[in-house]
């Protein structure tokens, strides 16, 4: 089974290229203000505009308002919202009403119970993401390079198409992989030398790691 791969909080040319060039099925911009990652609509217009119609563009957002999802959407032609906040079903949907695009939902996973509740989001969402929960207090709800226990999700019976995300690295990202079999892996502070700057070495790496796993 092929595992696609996407590459999230890009905001240099340089490094897109290289997730691009390394097979990347997906790059993901961030849209949120507290972010170190974050970019302008017309930053990631300008990215989007490097990149292959064939590889997607997604959009991380957390609880953003209509005008931000769908000015941001069309301004960097982007093909999937991943939402990242504490978005409802119903939000969900709305959302993908008003985008017409692919809308995938991050989901903050610490136990069997926050993968078991996300079986809600199906009929809303097109995608779950889990993701490590992040702890109380934290400035962001993603990005943190935190990894949950993969291992709640060997054997998922999925409602809907999923991925795993949260503290991936082409260190362990084979391993990830190989307990849960996803058919989706996301990396962003993974792929970095410090928050923000991603560095095309390791880029490459886990694009490699992927791709043997
Ligand atoms: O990357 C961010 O800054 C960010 C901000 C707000 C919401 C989500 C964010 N990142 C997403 O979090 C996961 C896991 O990231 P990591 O690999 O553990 O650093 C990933 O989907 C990012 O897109």
């Amino acid at each position: 089974m092929t595992t696609h791969a996407k590459i999230c909080g890009l905001s240099e040319p340089a490094t897109l290229d290289a997730a691009v060039r390394g097979g990347a099925s997906y790059v993901g911009f961030v849209f949120f203000s507290k972010s170190p990652r974050n970019v302008t609509g017309e930053q990631a217009a300008m990215l989007a505009s490097r990149v292959a119609d064939h590889v997607g563009r997604v959009g991380v957002f957390v609880d953003p308002d209509d005008a931000q999802v769908k000015e941001t959407a069309a301004a960097a032609r982007l093909t999937a919202i991943q939402l990242h906040g504490d978005e409802s079903p119903a939000r969900v949907a709305a959302i993908k009403a008003l985008t017409g695009l692919d809308v995938w939902k991050a989901v903050p996973v610490r136990t069997a119970a926050d993968i078991a509740d996300a079986r809600a989001y199906a009929g809303a969402a097109d995608l779950l993401l889990f993701d490590a929960k992040p702890p109380k207090g934290a400035d962001l709800p993603g990005g943190l390079g935190l990894r949950f226990d993969w291992r709640l999700l060997s054997g998922y019976r999925a409602p809907l198409r999923w991925g795993v995300s949260g503290g991936l690295d082409a260190a362990n990202v084979r391993e990830a992989i190989g307990v849960t079999a996803t058919g989706l892996v996301d990396v962003s502070s993974g792929v970095e030398d410090r928050p923000g700057v991603k560095s095309m070495a390791k880029i490459e790496a886990f694009l490699k790691a992927v791709s043997k796993a």
